[in-house]
Order: structure tokens, then C-alpha cells, then sequence
């Protein structure tokens, strides 16, 4: 059965985890007195599901179902775990933490708090030792980071836990040994707001000039290997130690203003405003989200292929949920194998779905039951693998940017060396595509077809047997241009 998120405070962050928690397949139920809290979840739902796909290599689970209550104690009711994402005001904090532990004894209590500390977050409560902060960074449901941030009261077993649930969902837990205001992260996206306030205010240079300083040059290199790696690098074949020596002195040069805080009055507030209109306001906040969403999939896509920094971590999450997909048998025949979402990416001229989408979304189909049959990527490291010889596509049905399709498998035939599928792609029911392929079994090294061996036999055949009893598609064994019988 699937577990139940509860979402304390739906605004930016809590609508993202609602995301992130609702696509790996947990039930939410949101509390927000804001009347216009659904709708706003619903739009960052929308970007979310356009986007989080795009980072899985393996069929999404199941969405989970939403829901949003009428108050707190509704929201918490049976939760495995809960995540308080209201405004940063330590009193709103506690007064929502008494609350939720009216009614919930020894669940985890997450706080998505930028700085305060858990010990302050745990002040007065009827039970501290589930309270902790866990920080998560927008979009939560794209990006890994979350900061677990334990005090010395806190429940140390339940923290371990928590970074289990985390993992699950795809986030990289940071557990931060000792409790400091703003965390890890935060006191160094602070200390570069500072300096960029005092660059603007002093009129040094624009809210623009200050983002392609970042765009173009370090914050690139920040993404993929961070501050300490990248200096090491920096200091040549002698390292760190050439690093420090050449540029430890800068620190005593007037290379920044951090010391000082701008005085934050409404001419600051609306000069930064008045740039930031300039530089950005042609797009409106969702189209920046979008763009933010898919640059963002594009740059860890990239570190997914060479499985380093955040892009590890979409590794080690799709290998986690290869094994629980494994285990899981599926249901009914044909056999859903796969659940995919249409991206914008793959809208065409024409408005919709393009036509090598359709052998994509097939190929993701036919690579599950390849799997499901035990020709898995272990089984292609042994040199031996299926190949595609033969598709016939045909085109039904329109596809639509945000709709959920289904790819599943009817075997019609299977041998020792063929298997002989017929892929159908639907939408909620209608078939928009079907797809007949042959595929072989093959010796890799020696570029010839061969018999599979016994143990994909014994899941293979047994599934011909039983297909054999399905209706045989109309579709099955036709070729182009041929009249309708
Ligand atoms: N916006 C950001 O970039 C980040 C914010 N955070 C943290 O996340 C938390 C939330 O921030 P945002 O989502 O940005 O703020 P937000 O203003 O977008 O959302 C806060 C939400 O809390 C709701 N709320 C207020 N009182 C409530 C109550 N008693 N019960 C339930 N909901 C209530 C409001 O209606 C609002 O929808 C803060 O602690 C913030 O520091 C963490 C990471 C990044
Ligand atoms: C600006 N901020 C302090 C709320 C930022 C964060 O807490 C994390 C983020 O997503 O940048």
C-alpha cells in the first residue's frame, strides 16, 4: 500500500515536495489555509510532471493521490511522514508543530526551514525528538539536495530513517553533523546575495551582468564538481597546497564586501526590482520555471551519463527502484510494462507527439520486459543480447503534451532465438499507436543471432503460451499500404 506524505504550508517548497513525493508514488494530503493553495500546487504539479520523468531511465511509478484538508490534524492522520514547509517564522513554526503533535505521536517532522536551527524549531515541543530540519532546494522536485539537520535531542534512529525515505524519493540526504544558523548551504547563497546587493547598489553592475558572470563561468563548474575540487584543479599539477599559497593572500585584499550589509531600504528593493523587471520580465514566473526545469534536466542528464555528482544520485535511484521493479510481477496481459509522460520535447510542428516518440516509447516498453524476462543490463555485460531486426508502426491517436501513456506487451510468438511482440501505446484507454517487432537473441562479440539461454526461455515461453489464448491483433502482420481485409 502506498505511504502517506503529509504537506504542512503548500506555497513554493511545499507544493515541491508535494511533487516530489506524489511522483515516486506516496499519497499527499496538503494543509494550507491559503484559498488559492490547490491551484498553485496544481501548476507546480504540472512543471513537475513534465519535467521529473525526463530524468528516469525506467518507467515511472504510479502517481499517488493528492488531497488537501480541511486542517492539520486531517492532513496528519495516518502519515508515515510529515514536512512542514510554512513561512520562515519561528512562532508560525511552533504553533504548527503543537498542532500536528496533538494528533501524531513518534512520526518524523521535517522542516523546510533556510536557517533556523532544529533546536529552536524543537522549542516547547510536546515532543522534540521528531522534529529535525530537512532543506530541500527549488525546484524540490528536480534537484537532490536536502540538508538533514538533527539537534542533540533528536532521535538519532528516526534521523536514519528519514534519510532512508529521502533516498527513496530520489533526494540526496546532506547530513549536517552540527546545528548552525542557515545550515551548510544557505550561508554561501547568502554571502553571494550580500556581495551582489553591494555590486548593484554601488553601481558596479547590473542584476544581468551579475547572472552571466555566474551563467558563463563558475556557477557552470559549481554544478558539476563544487568549490573545493574545482580550486584543487585550479592550483595546477601542485594541487591544493599551490592553490592556498597563490591566492590565500586575496583574503586580506579588498576582494569583497562581506563583512558589511547594504542597508536594505525601498531605493535598494526597487533598484534590484526595477533590473530584474528589465533583465527578465518579458517572461512571466511559470515560463521562467519551465525554462529554469528543462535547463536544469538537460545539465544533469549530462552528469547522469557520466554518473558523477547529482547526476549519480539519479543513478543510484533508478538502480534502487530497477530492484523493486523486478520483483514487481505485472498485472494482466498484454502486460503494462511501462508508464511514460509526454514532454514538450517531444511535441513536433504539428502540436503533437512525434513520430519517433512513438518507437521511444515503445523501445522504453519492450526494454522492461526485456528486463522482466532476465535480459537485464547484468545479462548484456555477459555479452549476449536482444536485438530489434524488424518494427511496424502504426498511427492511430494523437498524443498531447502532459498526457500519460501506457506501453504494453502481447508476446505472439517465441522461440529459442526470436520473440516476436506487439507493443500497444494508449491513452487512458484509447490505442494511439501500435507497434509489431521482432526481436533476436544475439552473441554479441560474434555478431550472430543465438539461442537465449534456459533461464530467459523459462520466463519467455511460458508468457507465449499464455498470450497464445489472447485475441490476435488485427494489426499483427501487416505492412505498409495494405487495403483493410
Ligand atoms: N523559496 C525558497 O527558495 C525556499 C524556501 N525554503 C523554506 O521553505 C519554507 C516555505 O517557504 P516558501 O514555500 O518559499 O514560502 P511560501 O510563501 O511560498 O509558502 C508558505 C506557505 O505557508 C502557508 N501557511 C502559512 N501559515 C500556515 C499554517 N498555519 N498552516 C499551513 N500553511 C500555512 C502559506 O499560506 C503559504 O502558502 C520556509 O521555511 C522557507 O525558508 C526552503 C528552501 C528554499
Ligand atoms: C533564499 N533561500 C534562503 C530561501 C534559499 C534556500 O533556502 C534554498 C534554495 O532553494 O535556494
Amino acid at each position: 500500500m502506498a505511504r502517506k506524505a503529509a504537506i504542512i504550508g503548500g506555497g513554493v517548497i511545499g507544493g515541491g515536495w508535494a511533487a516530489r513525493f506524489l511522483l515516486n508514488g506516496w499519497n499527499v494530503s496538503v494543509f494550507d489555509p491559503d484559498p488559492e493553495a490547490e491551484r498553485k500546487i496544481g501548476e507546480v504539479l504540472a512543471n513537475a510532471r513534465a519535467a521529473l520523468p525526463a530524468l528516469s531511465d525506467l518507467p515511472m511509478q504510479s502517481e499517488g493521490v493528492l488531497s488537501f484538508a480541511a486542517s492539520i490534524t486531517e492532513a496528519v492522520e495516518g502519515a508515515d511522514y510529515i514536512q512542514e514547509s510554512v513561512s520562515e517564522r519561528l512562532d508560525l513554526k511552533h504553533r504548527v508543530f503543537a498542532q500536528i503533535q496533538q494528533s501524531s505521536h513518534g512520526v518524523p517532522i521535517g522542516s523546510s526551514t533556510s536557517g533556523f536551527k532544529p533546536s529552536e524549531l524543537q522549542e516547547g515541543a510536546a515532543d522534540p525528538s521528531v522534529i529535525f530540519v530537512a532543506h530541500p532546494f527549488n525546484p524540490v522536485y528536480l534537484l537532490p539536495l536536502a540538508e538533514v539537520v538533527p539537534s542533540a535531542r533528536s532521535d538519532m534512529a528516526l534521523i536514519e530513517r528519514v534519510k532512508e525515505v529521502l533516498r527513496e524519493i530520489g533526494m540526496f540526504p546532506l547530513h549536517v553533523r552540527k546545528e548552525i544558523d542557515a545550515h551548510i548551504a544557505d550561508r554561501f547563497l547568502e554571502a553571494v546575495w550580500r556581495e551582489a546587493l553591494w555590486l548593484v547598489k554601488d553601481g558596479v553592475a547590473t542584476t544581468e551582468e551579475i547572472d552571466e558572470a555566474i551563467r558563463m563561468g563558475f556557477g557552470l563548474r559549481w554544478g558539476q564538481m563544487g568549490l573545493f575540487e574545482t580550486y584543487r584543479v585550479a592550483g595546477g599539477e601542485a594541487g591544493m597546497k599551490h592553490f592556498m599559497a597563490q591566492f590565500g593572500p586575496c583574503l586580506t585584499w579588498p576582494w569583497t564586501k562581506l563583512m558589511d550589509v547594504p542597508e536594505f531600504n525601498d531605493e535598494l528593493v526597487d533598484l534590484i526590482a526595477g533590473q530584474s523587471d528589465a533583465q527578465s520580465g518579458h517572461h512571466t514566473i511559470r515560463e521562467l520555471e519551465r525554462i529554469r526545469d528543462s535547463n536544469l534536466i538537460g545539465f544533469l542528464r549530462a552528469l547522469k551519463d557520466r554518473n558523477w555528482g547529482a547526476g549519480k544520485v539519479l543513478r543510484d535511484h533508478d538502480a534502487r527502484r530497477a530492484v523493486a521493479l523486478a520483483a514487481e510481477v505485472p498485472q494482466g496481459a498484454p502486460m503494462v510494462m511501462a508508464r511514460m509522460q509526454v514532454l514538450p520535447g517531444w511535441i513536433d510542428y504539428n502540436g503533437h507527439m512525434t513520430e519517433s516518440r512513438y518507437l521511444f516509447a515503445s523501445s522504453e516498453t519492450v526494454d522492461a520486459f526485456l528486463r522482466f524476462i532476465g535480459a537485464d543490463v547484468e545479462y548484456v555485460k555477459t555479452g549476449f543480447s536482444y536485438y530489434t531486426a524488424e518494427t511496424h508502426i502504426m498511427h492511430l491517436g494523437e498524443a498531447r503534451v502532459g498526457d500519460a501513456l501506457t506501453g504494453s506487451i502481447q508476446v505472439l510468438a517465441a522461440d529459442e532465438k526470436r520473440i516476436h511482440l506487439f507493443v500497444r501505446i494508449e491513452k487512458a484507454g484509447e490505442v494511439l499507436a501500435t507497434l509489431e517487432q521482432m526481436l533476436l537473441h544475439v552473441d554479441m562479440a560474434a555478431g550472430k543471432t543465438c539461442a537465449a539461454p534456459q533461464m530467459i526461455l523459462d520466463r519467455v515461453l511460458p508468457l507465449a503460451a499464455a498470450h497464445d489464448a489472447l485475441p490476435r491483433p488485427d494489426a499483427a502482420g501487416r505492412h505498409v499500404g495494405q487495403r483493410k481485409a
